[in-house]
């Protein structure tokens, strides 16, 4: 399997390369040459295997000969080894339409656990082949960041350095991060916004003056691996709940567009999805671009969900690339187009060829009410952006028949202040977090400055 960039001018590299390379180096995300393809026979004969059984399956086909058959299966066992339910991904039903796909029982309590568990063993395989050493750079709203720390925290040939906005986190997801002491670890907390934060990272891969020093890797959904390794879950869902024979949707709380994609993914290789419901709180560019063709970023409202408080979302850029023809030098000039302006409209290719996905935006009162109603008429505790899920979930225009699946994306525990605002009920934390909150912790703060973020970097990476 070759990645290709959506930018056209980046060389076409194999999974082993690309897994390491992050972005692309013309300043594009990589994605697979063509997308491998499932027949509804070989959907069907997954149905019942274990998870890190079906992951090996789902990836095969994108790791190509990077990884053989057998230790591809030794990674999925021990990442999804560590997780604490043995279906790795439940399936929990609300009413008779709505289901929640339960993917916060990793270490971290957060999706990200379930790809980073992963690329955490990847990065390993591939750097002690060639023996080599990888200096991560990466930007968290608060769930990247813990659970990337937790898969490369102690690596030998692995630093890690992560950039969060200050005071926009949950205090458990900055504890998550805050709190792992190991001499490969930065954390960062910057002046402004996860956007910023973002930027900046990406602005450090394209800086001569720090590649030519360090190689620089991702652990953001601009990383392919990450979104390959999320691409599974939808096939879990579907098998459990009739497909291939059934069509499902799906509705995911959504920010840099990395887990939607990855259901975009599925659907692409074979798998009978109905609609991809984007669901965004008030920072809903994305919601604007999918039913106005407007994609344009203003400034970031902090809210109850802020790991979803984001305007300039990477993965778009992937999907653009995709359904608008798969025109890398186009894209580039579109994309730099909305560098210089914030601001781009879709074309008819893009708006035409996105007609699998719809989209809808819910407010704070919103989100306590889907809160409110999965606790009051389900006993479900969710987290605001699970809740931001299930609201754009029973709001879309979906045949009754059809199953719906919120993807849970974070536990409830960590995000209590919210919770306990809209249910009246507090979350405890599981105990496997340990003593989170007894902890000592370490960051630096950084002016919210390219250069002081780039000058910290370059002083203490090894
Ligand atoms: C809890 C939670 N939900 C949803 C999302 C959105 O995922 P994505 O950025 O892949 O759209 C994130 C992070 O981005 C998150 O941390
Ligand atoms: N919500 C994310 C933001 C970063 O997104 P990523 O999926 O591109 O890593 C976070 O929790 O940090």
């Amino acid at each position: 399997m070759k990645y290709v960039s959506t930018r056209g001018e980046a060389p076409s590299l194999d999974f082993a390369e690309v897994t390491l390379a992050g972005l692309a180096s013309d300043g594009g995300l990589y994605v697979p040459e063509s997308w491998p393809q499932f027949s509804a026979e070989d959907i069907a004969a997954m149905r019942g295997l274990p998870y890190a059984e079906l992951a090996a399956r789902v990836m095969e086909p994108f790791v190509g000969d990077s990884l053989t058959p057998e230790r591809l299966r030794e990674l999925t066992a021990k990442a999804y080894g560590r997780f604490a339910h043995k279906a790795v991904t439940p399936l929990v039903q609300l009413d008779e339409q709505h289901w929640v796909l339960e993917l916060f029982h990793g270490p971290t309590l957060a999706f990200k656990d379930v790809a980073l568990q992963m690329l955490g063993l990847l990065f390993e395989e591939f750097l002690s082949r060639e023996k080599g050493s990888l200096t991560i750079v990466g930007a968290t709203s608060g769930d990247t960041g813990s659970a990337a720390i937790d898969a490369v925290a102690g690596l030998d040939n692995v630093e890690i350095f992560m950039l969060h906005p200050k005071g926009r986190v949950s205090d458990v997801q900055r504890r998550q991060m805050t709190t792992v002491r190991a001499p490969n670890v930065h954390n960062i907390a910057i002046d402004g916004s996860f956007d910023d934060a973002q930027a900046m990272v990406k602005r450090i891969f394209a800086d001569r003056d720090v590649t030519a020093k360090h190689r620089i890797g991702a652990v953001n959904s601009i990383n392919w691996a990450r979104l390959m390794a999320q691409v599974v879950y939808y096939f879990a869902a579907s098998l459990q709940l009739g497909g291939p024979e059934r069509s499902l949707a799906f509705s995911v709380p959504t920010g840099n567009f990395g887990d939607v994609f990855a259901g975009h993914v599925a659907a692409r290789m074979g798998l009978p999805i109905e609609k991809l419901i984007v669901a965004t709180n008030v920072n809903d560019i994305l919601h604007r671009a999918l039913a106005e063709g407007d994609y344009s970023a203003g400034s970031v409202t902090p809210t109850s969900a802020p790991s979803i408080d984001i305007q300039v979302s990477s993965n778009f850029e992937r999907l653009l690339f995709d359904v608008g023809g798969r025109d890398g030098l186009a894209l580039a000039e579109q994309m730099r187009g909305f560098d210089a302006s914030k601001a781009m409209r879709l074309t008819n290719a893009q708006t035409e060829g996105a007609a699998l996905f719809t989209s809808a935006r819910a407010d704070e009162g919103d989100t306590a009410q889907a809160m409110r109603w999965a606790y009051e008429n389900c006993g479900e505790m969710l987290d605001p952006h699970t809740a931001i899920g299930l609201h754009a979930a029973r709001a879309a225009d979906i045949a009754p028949t059809v199953p719906v699946v919120t993807l849970a994306t974070a536990h409830p525990a960590k995000f209590p202040d919210a919770v306990e605002r809209a249910t009246g009920l507090r979350p405890g934390l599981p105990a496997r977090v340990g003593d989170l909150f007894a902890r000592e912790e370490s960051f630096v703060e950084l002016s919210g400055t390219y250069e002081a973020v780039r000058d910290h970097i370059m002083g203490h990476a090894s």
